[in-house]
């Protein structure tokens, strides 16, 4: 679970979050989008904890719960194997190698990236890269994923592979999802509420009914909803 309570945030003198009010409970998603600039990778970063607590200007942060980020530029070490790259963290954490390696091959196979194990990141494409940094997070065992643009490097068809693996992650482990996108479509794919932001304020919260909902991409709901979110934006 994470809350936060009017929070506010500035970067020296300039206003980056103001008075920030989010609830999200566990075992559901949060899309965030808005416009270049206007805080969500700094929303993320505050949820993440990756900027400290004591900069926070005002209010509170609660959150229980592990949390797992995966970056959009993937954060992979180049000169480690794939498989590699995922067992790092665990050991890392002090995991025994052989529990390690067991857990990196099923998430390998769950991520049908089991064959390119041994590879190096400059080997494999951009959507094969995101399933590793995916992978790698998955093997710590997060209670709430963080995502920055999952997708933004992507072409369409692999865009989709990957948030249906997300999907099916978040769904099945019965993980929460936060994310930030600037793609409407993948807000409404994957986000059970969409926060839309402008100049670092939330505008709007919209309950997406079309979430989780078979085949949806072919349906009107989908693109009923995807219109709505595009309304909201374009009114700023
Ligand atoms: N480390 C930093 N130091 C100073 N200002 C920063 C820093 N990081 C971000 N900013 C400023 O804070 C504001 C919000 O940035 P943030 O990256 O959160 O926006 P964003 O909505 O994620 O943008 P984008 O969609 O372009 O990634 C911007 O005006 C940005 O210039």
């Amino acid at each position: 679970m994470i809350k936060l309570e009017s929070l506010s945030f500035s970067y020296g003198k300039e206003k980056v979050l103001d008075n920030i009010n989010l609830e999200i409970k566990e075992n559901t998603t949060l899309a965030i989008i808005g416009p270049s600039g206007c805080g969500k990778t700094t929303l993320l970063y505050i949820i993440a904890g990756l900027i400290s607590p004591e900069k926070i200007e005002k209010g509170n942060l609660f959150t229980r719960g592990e949390i797992g980020i995966i970056f959009q530029n993937y954060g992979l070490f180049p000169w480690k194997s794939v498989e590699q790259n995922i067992i790092l963290p665990l050991k890392a954490k002090g995991k025994d190698i052989k529990i390690s390696k067991e857990l990196s091959n099923n998430i390998l196979k769950r991520l049908n990236i089991f064959e390119l194990k041994d590879k190096f990141p400059k080997e494999i494409s951009g959507g094969q890269k995101q399933r590793v940094a995916i992978g790698r997070t998955l093997a710590l065992e997060p209670d709430i994923l963080l995502m920055d643009e999952m997708s933004s490097a992507l072409d369409a068809m692999t865009k989709e592979d990957i948030q249906d693996i997300i999907m099916e992650i978040v769904t099945k482990d019965k993980k929460s999802l936060i994310f930030v996108t600037h793609n409407i479509e993948e807000a409404v794919f994957l986000g059970q509420r969409i926060v839309v932001m402008n100049k670092g304020k939330i505008r709007s919260i919209v309950e997406n009914s079309s979430f989780g909902k078979k085949d949806i991409r072919k349906s009107r709901e989908f693109y009923e909803n995807c219109i709505k979110i595009r309304e909201i934006l374009e009114e700023g």
